[in-house]
């Protein structure tokens, strides 16, 4: 969808290490913002993009063949693009998946994501396509749609990069300005928290992995509660699970030999009152931001 940062350089990176040719497609996806989402807001940089990209295709000595950066009226060439539920037009669901953790509460999101997918392939028939793993739940879904739609193209999925502290690059993080993005770690924090309640801890339940989670953000939000509000960060936790790696049904107990998906989602709600000269992110920490993350637990090999 744009703004590119060093998360969307990687698929581009690994694409070109395994194919001749990279076609790469830019376009902010109306179908997939609900409503009341940030479909108006969401950061164009299309002359960085291009730059960025010119500058990597030097690097990969050229495999970077098509910038595809199609209009609304070629990707719904019938009806305009239609949010609404249950909504207009050719769509592709995928249930119950897309209505698990990230529909519940963006609930045409993976509508949307579906739908243009299926129509992205169609027009480029790629031998692969490559999807970061920060958007695990929309990975599990284009893979689930590969397989019943019969496409014949492989999947494959490229590790979240990260900033030096940890936090999972995204578009959306120039929302945060400097007080919102230094809490906004959390999320990491809960699920490194959890991760290591599974892999050193030797825990397996759900209630003892996603106990570590809970007392990291519970933690942070009490101490949020003890500053004023022109210091402080409020945040609401949206969810923090611990899914089957297939299916992203909650387990109770992770079986060992199938591992299992901890991921969450924290709603960073805007800034209460600004400091005189704080750094504050786009559109000045005043919108609701949402970030996701997530971390695979592996399988034990005995
Ligand atoms: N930090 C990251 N590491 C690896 N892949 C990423 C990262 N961020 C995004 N991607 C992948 O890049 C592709 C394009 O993502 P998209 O354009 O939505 O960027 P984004 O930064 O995830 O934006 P958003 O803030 O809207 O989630 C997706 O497959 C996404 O999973
Ligand atoms: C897969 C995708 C390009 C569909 O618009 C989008 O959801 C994204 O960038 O993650
Ligand atoms: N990378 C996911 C795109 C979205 O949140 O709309």
């Amino acid at each position: 969808m744009g703004a590119l940062h060093a998360g969307h350089l990687s698929l581009i990176r690994l694409a070109a290490q395994e194919n001749d040719q990279v076609f790469v497609s830019i376009y902010v996806n109306p179908t997939q913002f609900g409503l009341n989402e940030d479909l108006d807001s969401y950061p164009k940089t299309w002359s960085q993009d291009i730059t960025m990209l010119e500058e990597l295709n030097g690097e990969l000595k050229g495999r970077i063949n098509t910038i595809f950066a199609p209009t609304t009226k070629t990707m719904y060439p019938t009806l305009p693009p239609d949010s609404s539920l249950p909504g207009t037009g050719s769509f592709v669901t995928i249930t119950p998946l897309a209505s698990l953790l990230e529909g519940k509460t963006r609930p045409v999101f993976f509508r949307g994501v579906a739908t243009v997918c299926m129509k992205l392939f169609n027009i480029c028939t790629p031998e692969r396509v490559y999807f970061g793993q920060k958007d695990v739940q929309q990975t599990i879904i284009i893979k689930r749609m590969v397989k019943d739609f019969h496409l014949n193209t492989e999947v494959r999925v490229v590790g979240t990069e990260r900033e030096n502290d940890g936090l999972a690059m995204s578009s959306r993080n120039v929302y945060l300005g400097e007080r919102r993005r230094r809490v906004g770690i959390v999320l990491y924090h809960a699920l490194k928290a959890a991760e290591e309640a599974y892999v050193t801890g030797g825990k397996r339940t759900r209630d003892e992995i996603l106990a570590q989670a809970w007392e990291v953000t519970n933690n942070t939000l009490m101490q949020q509660d003890l500053l004023s509000e022109h210091e402080r960060v409020r945040f609401e936790v949206d969810y923090l699970s611990l899914s089957d790696p297939e299916t992203l049904e909650e387990v109770q107990e992770v079986d060992e030999k199938v591992g299992a998906v901890l991921s969450g989602a924290i709603k960073m709600l805007p800034l209460e009152a600004v400091q005189e000269a704080e750094a504050l992110g786009m559109g000045g920490d005043q919108g609701s931001v949402r970030l996701i993350d997530n971390i695979i637990l592996r399988p034990v090999e005995r």
